[in-house]
């Protein structure tokens, strides 16, 4: 059931699908307006699909608000000046704390796909995580630009496919895997159900094509049952560092920790798939807690300005992860869109940390918050 939408697509016959297809550098005043510009680009069913959450779409709404109950103290007078924003995660060095959390079906979008993002996240001087149901083969993303890249998996019930989809990522060149452990199962997501969403043809998902491009291992559906044997597997057959996201809770995060995890993403799915959750910025200092950092945390799930990095990196993240807003800044401008939503996420960042007196990336981590 986890992989509905997705493995639909793989049978339906070719549509036209109009969705973005410009190329040009965004003019931003901040990353909340986008969405409704992106309405008027992405096809209505699949802009629900992107913007959508879980059921009443009370968790979603939360993993903002939580941000505003935080506060950032002013501090101006120590003397600091800001340096730079730079950072490093799992070995690579990125110009910003901010990365971009893996998203199926870039081709809903854009026309260019998770090329266009890849291209993007490169000009900014930051990564992708490509998804395993991205509409470009893995292969195909990673060649779209230079740079550090991660590939994250969805474990099928085909153990086969699943080790050939690792080793494949760790052939073309990815740095690090990100295994997400939150869907299990799809979560209920109303505006779907409604609109009776599937992908488009035009974003089906190539990493399930087999060579005469038939669909595979798509209809066998996606694992329910996860625990540590699983982030076992992902590390055994990628060799490479394994990243547990959808980490919600402290004790998931132990557990993930103890199967040799090497990374940790604090995430609720931007509110995609339990709602009724607390924010996952609520439970971040709890599992920040928890990992003392043995392992670096990635944060995601509701960043949309540069105080809101400010605040998840002051609770324990090392760098967070934007989903959405990356979507509609491809369906708006195309890579250069996507570098638009980087730069003024960084720019807003920068202030930031000059009022509130961290010159680094590492003096934000040493800041504590109000409230
Ligand atoms: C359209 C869409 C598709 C997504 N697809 C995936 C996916 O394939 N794999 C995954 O691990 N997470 C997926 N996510 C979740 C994101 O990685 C991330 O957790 C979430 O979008 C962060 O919240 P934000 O959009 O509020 O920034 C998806 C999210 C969106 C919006
Ligand atoms: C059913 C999983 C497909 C991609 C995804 O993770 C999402 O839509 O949130």
């Amino acid at each position: 059931a986890a992989g509905r939408n997705p493995q639909a697509a793989a049978s339906r016959p070719a549509e036209t699908w109009q969705t973005g297809s410009a190329e040009r550098p965004l003019q931003l005043a901040n990353l909340l307006e986008l969405e409704e510009a992106a309405a008027k680009v992405i096809p209505a069913a699949g802009f629900d699909y992107i913007a959508g959450g879980a059921e009443d779409e009370w968790t979603l709404r939360e993993n903002r608000a939580a941000f505003g109950r935080k506060q950032v103290a002013q501090r101006v007078l120590t003397g600091k000046v800001v340096t730079d924003t730079a950072t490093t995660i799992l070995g690579s060095r990125i110009a910003m704390p901010v990365i971009i959390a893996p998203m199926g079906g870039h081709g809903i979008a854009h026309v260019s796909a998770e090329a266009g993002t890849a291209r993007g996240a490169a000009a900014a001087g930051t990564l992708h995580t490509v998804s395993t149901v991205a509409t470009l083969s893995l292969e195909e993303a990673a060649q779209a630009a230079d740079g550090p890249r991660w590939f994250q998996i969805y474990l099928t019930n085909d153990d086969g496919f699943n080790a050939e989809l690792l080793q494949r990522a760790r052939a073309a060149g990815y740095n690090a895997i990100v295994f997400t452990v939150d869907v299990p199962v799809g979560g209920n997501r109303d505006r779907d159900r409604r609109n009776g969403f599937v992908y488009p043809a035009a974003a089906a998902p190539r990493n399930f094509l087999d060579a005469s491009g038939r669909p595979r291992a798509i209809d066998r559906g996606f694992k329910s049952r996860l625990d540590a044997d699983s982030i076992d597997f992902v590390k055994r057959h990628s060799g490479l560092p394994v990243v547990v996201k959808g980490v919600a809770a402290p004790d998931d995060a132990r557990l993930a920790l103890d199967a040799g995890a090497a990374g940790i993403q604090v995430s609720n799915h931007g509110g995609r798939q339990l709602d009724g959750t607390p924010a996952a910025f609520s439970v971040l200092p709890a599992i920040a807690d928890a990992v003392q950092g043995r392992v670096p945390l990635i944060f995601d799930s509701g960043v949309r300005r540069g105080t809101d990095v400010f605040k998840a990196l002051a609770s324990g993240a090392d760098v967070v992860a934007l989903g959405r807003p990356v979507l509609y800044g491809l369906a708006l401008g195309g890579w250069q869109g996507v570098q638009s939503v980087l730069q003024q996420i960084e720019r807003e960042l920068r202030t930031v940390m000059q009022l509130a007196g961290a010159a680094t990336v590492d003096d934000i981590r040493r800041t504590g918050l109000i409230g």
